[in-house]
């Protein structure tokens, strides 16, 4: 395990009976870096969280968080804050005395809570009843608490569910603050989670993508768009070819989607070669072996292609491709044909 990154895991795994809810997880998180946990419900976010934190036991894999052991939480957890379930607060009480509360439980120091109160952006309403707070107020108490122990790692399980829009977006501003630490300068890592590829894009600079319990992509936010920034569509002169041209691209291990009379294919940003599984670096060069090759299979298979028009791929689009189309709706008109998760690792 390498120094630099916050959180390191190697094949990490956690079966709950017969299912395996996290499986064999590969990935690293930046010390320092706002990190977002994205997929769909049930892709094992929470569950890898949990087991960060040491509140769930994994059933196999090793791994680090701030240079211990995954196995000696002990000896990081003192280091980490975390909103993973809401912490019991008093409604009767302030938000200032809920928080001496905490921090006597938690053998914090009581003389930082005006600081976290101005960090979580509540100065000014500690000595309100917590009962009297919104719930986006009573979500930044949640995360006021989770720094009195001025943490070097923040773990933020979905912050903004079930907030209204006013609430998501100080949420999200709030978080993008919290990496920046008052005073000294240290580093903070922030690892957040949600659903939403586009809140995590608004907030993070890391991105850790998962589906069914894998990690699909890990690496800088820009990658994933440099990545897989690319698709081609092909049209064979007669849409009866669209199956037989579908599996074509799918025996060369991509991702294809049906758009209409034409096929969406997705390039991923080192594709298997003529030989073997040489990897391209260049993605022009890549673009351009991948295009050849398909033609080549279209050709010797009778198939006419008539168009092969190079297109470049949003975000919002790459993110659906990896996670197999499961997050979220395909476009109008579109219908997956076969959706290929291939591990993908960005790097710095
Ligand atoms: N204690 C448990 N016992 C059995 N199954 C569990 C347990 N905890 C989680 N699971 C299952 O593990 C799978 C992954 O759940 P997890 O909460 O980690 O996913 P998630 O990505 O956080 O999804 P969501 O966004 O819906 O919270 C789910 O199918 C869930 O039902």
């Amino acid at each position: 395990m390498t120094d630099g990154f916050a959180v390191e895991v190697l094949h990490l795994t956690k079966h709950y009976g017969r299912r395996t809810v996290v499986d064999g997880l590969r990935m690293r998180i930046p010390t320092g870096a706002v990190a977002g946990f994205v997929g769909p419900n049930g892709a094992g976010k929470t569950t890898t969280l949990r087991m960060l934190l040491g509140l769930v036991r994994p059933s196999a894999g090793e791994g680090s968080v701030l240079g211990a052991p995954l196995t000696r939480p002990q000896r990081y957890l003192p280091r980490v804050g975390a909103l993973i379930e809401n912490p019991a607060l008093y409604p009767g009480l302030s938000g200032e005395h809920n928080l001496a509360v905490l921090a006597a439980l938690g053998g914090h120091d009581r003389s930082r809570i005006p600081e976290v109160l101005a960090e979580a952006g509540l100065t000014g309403r500690g000595g309100d009843a917590f009962r009297t707070y919104s719930l986006g107020m009573k979500q930044r108490l949640a995360i006021a608490a989770a720094l009195l122990a001025d943490p070097d790692l923040l773990v933020l399980d979905e912050p903004t569910n079930g907030l209204d829009p006013a609430g998501i977006q100080q949420m999200r501003e709030l978080v993008r603050t919290l990496a920046r630490r008052p005073g000294d300068g240290r580093v903070r890592t922030v690892l957040i989670s949600s659903h939403l590829l586009s809140e995590v894009e608004q907030i993070c600079d890391w991105i850790v993508v998962m589906e069914h319990g894998r990690s699909v992509y890990h690496g800088p936010i820009d990658g994933l768009m440099a990545a897989g920034g690319r698709s081609v569509l092909l049209r064979p002169q007669h849409p009866d070819h669209l199956g037989a041209m579908a599996e074509l691209t799918t025996g060369r291990n991509l991702s294809v989607r049906r758009d209409g009379d034409r096929l969406r294919v997705d390039l991923p940003p080192s594709v298997p070669g003529e030989r073997g599984d040489q990897r391209y670096l260049d993605a022009e060069s890549a673009m351009d072996a991948v295009l050849a090759e398909l033609n080549r299979d279209a050709f010797a298979a009778g198939i006419t292609l008539v168009e092969i028009t190079p297109v470049r791929v949003s975000l919002e689009e790459r993110y659906q491709s990896l996670v197999g189309g499961s997050a979220v709706d395909h476009a109008p008109g579109t219908s997956p044909v076969a959706g290929v998760s291939r591990e993908l690792e960005g790097t710095r």
